[in-house]
């Protein structure tokens, strides 16, 4: 399997995937048995952002000029160098802060805004960008996000659709699967549900771990990085975990992990270990080379003595005795600086970059011409494969389908018992209008909520997805509302059939069908709301929080609490947006419009005598009727527009940082 990625020199975004032009120089990546160097990286705290540059303007203003001035920018990573191979399998280790995530950033080209980076990184010699980067390597985070509910296979499928190369046939991409289920020892659990802590009982700690290499191992990348894989397992799984990469590795991969105290069993089976104390290189080579140059400097590792401890502990600052420490961990960088093994590690990927120095140095990853397209799959096959995984996400989940379908018809029965048999006279109305108020309210908290805490949880499993470019911004929402459609139909629908009849609302089987059309349109409303509301919240508890205060005001505008008629000015245009007004005037008016004669129960004057005046009361107008529908629907419509809006800024925001 030899494809060829070729880089277009001058365009800012050497190692692009694509088709070069004659004429312009070209450097062929390799796609098999990479060599990857890094040489001379250094990593600054960002001075100041554009936000705190302004902030910071504004602060200084105010301060004397005694007390201006720019704080240091911290130096995180200094002049490293480094090397890892191909059929090796390299662990980044050191104590807390050493700098082993931020070395393992810049390595996948995935360093946060808030730091500046140089050096080189080079594939086989060759210089190598963010894009290439990300075409030829596989990054296993150390959180693992799935959808729960799906099972080990179906995940792998969704994977397989999205990851791999569009022109990869349907048949090619399953047997891959199939390939990566045995290769990953998930043959046993292949049809058990991933699983959600706490809610759903899934798969375990270790299968969990194993699942995130083989949606990372799918496309067969021939380098493949891990921040922390072993973190949260018992022992005996992260043996197990470390010896499913020790096998990459043995397969001509080159495989390089970050990790916390691994047991002597593990780091055993480490080919490299490269030590980081401070920022910088304390030691790079074999376990072997490691013990040796330790015991040259005078600090033998004990015979009993786990090497991983000794050396973490060894490179640690110990708070008490930072000054000897720090003094210590220089002595013991410079040491390995100028030994054999650092002088010749420095020199082979020094030589390797400037012998191609006709290439392009690094771009920044995302400076890479905007017109390549990050996706592996065609928009159909991104649709097809979103909203396949959503609907089974959706038809699975018990929240949505169970315990939803549960809480409508006992809100229902509830409802219809309470307001049982209500008949057309002067306490009929009142109860008849508070029935119809209750139902708007009961449709739009749970949708709302339903809303929330499904979409909400799924929103860090998108934004990772999208930002690893496995699908568009659209194509997600699109699959996600058309999903859900089913259940946001069916559940009004059941709830007004239980509930119509048993309360005595208008009997007409036209005007049932109008209310269920009604609170179906409001109940839509509320769900949209909920997606809009999600989209801007930072996270769940956020989303949970801001709702209500929200949806109150546009409950008070409802007519039922506040007369339509005395909304204050100021109000008014906020009032146009609550969908209590709309659909409780369109249910009072598919209620009341063409009763002729209500039966006055009490000897008041307030006894209204028909219909007509049941509507004149709350200052609802027959005629309005259409344009309530035609509200609604654009509620409807405008509150998914903006959700749709914010989701796309969040990514935007985020892809961007
Ligand atoms: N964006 C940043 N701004 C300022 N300092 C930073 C930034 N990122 C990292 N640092 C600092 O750089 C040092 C190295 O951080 P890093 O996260 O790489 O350490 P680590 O070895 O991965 O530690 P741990 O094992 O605890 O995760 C730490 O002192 C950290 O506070």
């Amino acid at each position: 399997m030899e494809s060829v990625y070729e880089s277009k020199k001058g365009d800012g975004g050497e190692g692009s995937s694509g088709s070069s032009s004659p004429g312009i120089k070209t450097a062929v990546y390799p796609t098999e048995n990479i060599t990857l160097t890094w040489n001379d990286v250094n990593v600054f705290a960002a001075g100041e952002t554009r936000r705190t540059r302004a902030m910071n303007a504004i602060k200084g203003f105010f301060r004397t000029s005694s007390r201006r001035g720019v704080r240091p920018r911290k130096h995180i990573l200094k002049n490293v160098s480094g090397a890892a191979y191909p059929g090796e399998l390299m662990a980044l280790m050191g104590s807390s802060g050493a700098g082993k995530t931020t070395l393992l950033n810049t390595l996948t080209f995935r360093s946060p805004a808030s730091v500046v980076v140089s050096g080189r990184r080079a594939f086989n010699g060759i210089p190598v960008n963010g894009k290439t980067m990300a075409s030829l390597s596989a990054y296993v985070q150390q959180d693992d996000l799935f959808i729960g509910t799906l099972t080990v296979r179906e995940h792998l499928v969704f994977q397989a659709m999205v990851r791999m190369d569009r022109h990869i046939p349907y048949e090619a991409r399953m047997a891959r699967v199939e390939e990566v289920i045995s290769e990953l020892t998930l043959t046993r659990c292949q049809n058990t549900v991933i699983g959600v802590p706490g809610k759903i009982k899934g798969i375990s700690g270790g299968e969990m771990k194993r699942l995130s290499f083989a949606s990372e191992v799918l496309t067969n990348p021939p380098l493949m990085f891990c921040d922390e894989p072993t973190s949260g397992l018992d022992s005996f799984m992260a043996q197990n975990v470390v010896s499913v990469l020790k096998s990459m590795a043995m397969k001509g991969k080159t495989v390089v992990c970050t990790i916390h105290q691994p047991s002597s069993e593990v780091y055993a089976m480490f080919d490299k270990i490269l030590l980081m104390a401070e920022g910088r290189v304390a030691f790079l080579g074999t376990p072997e080379q490691a013990n040796d140059f330790f015991k040259a400097m005078g600090a033998a590792c004990p015979s009993n003595y786990n090497p991983a401890d000794f050396f973490i502990q060894l490179l640690a600052v110990v708070p008490t005795r930072e000054e000897t420490c720090r003094n210590m961990i220089d002595m013991v960088c410079d040491s390995f600086e100028n030994s054999e093994i650092g002088g010749k590690l420095s020199s082979e990927s020094e030589f390797k970059i400037q012998e191609k120095s006709m290439f392009p140095s690094w771009g920044d990853p995302w400076t890479s011409p905007k017109s390549l397209s990050p996706y592996k799959a065609s928009w159909w096959i991104q649709f097809k494969a979103v909203l396949w995984r959503s609907w089974l996400s959706v038809m699975k989940e018990p929240v949505l389908i169970k315990v939803r379908m549960l809480q409508t018809i006992m809100v229902a029965i509830m409802i219809g018992i309470i307001y049982f048999g209500q008949e057309l006279d002067q306490d009929g109305v009142m109860n008849i209008n508070g029935a119809l108020f209750i139902c708007l309210t009961n449709m739009t908290f749970q949708n709302v909520f339903a809303v929330i805490s499904v979409f909400c949880s799924e929103l860090p499993v998108f934004m990772r997805e999208h930002l690893n470019g496995m699908y568009r911004t659209d194509v997600y929402f699109i699959c996600k509302t058309l999903a859900e459609v089913p259940i946001f139909l069916t559940v009004p629908l059941l709830f007004t059939s239980v509930m119509y009849y048993m309360v005595g609302l208008n009997s007409n089987p036209v005007r049932f069908i109008t209310a269920g059309a009604i609170i179906t349109l409001v109940s839509n409303v509320a769900t949209s709301f909920g997606y809009f509301i999600s989209c801007i919240s930072s996270s769940i508890s956020v989303a949970l929080s801001i709702g209500p205060p929200i949806i109150i005001p546009f409950m008070l505008f409802g007519g039922f609490f506040l007369n339509a008629g005395s909304v204050p000015p100021y109000f008014k245009w906020l009032s146009h947006l609550s969908w209590f007004k709309y659909g409780n005037e369109a249910l009072l008016i598919n209620q009341w419009e063409g009763i002729d004669s209500i039966a006055c129960t009490r000897t008041n004057t307030s006894c209204p005598r028909d219909g007509h005046v049941v509507l004149e009361t709350y200052n609802f107008s027959e005629d309005d009727f259409l344009t309530d529908f035609l509200a609604l629907t654009g509620l409807i419509i405008g509150f998914r527009v903006l959700a749709f809006l914010s989701l796309l800024y969040r990514t935007f925001t985020r892809s961007s940082s």
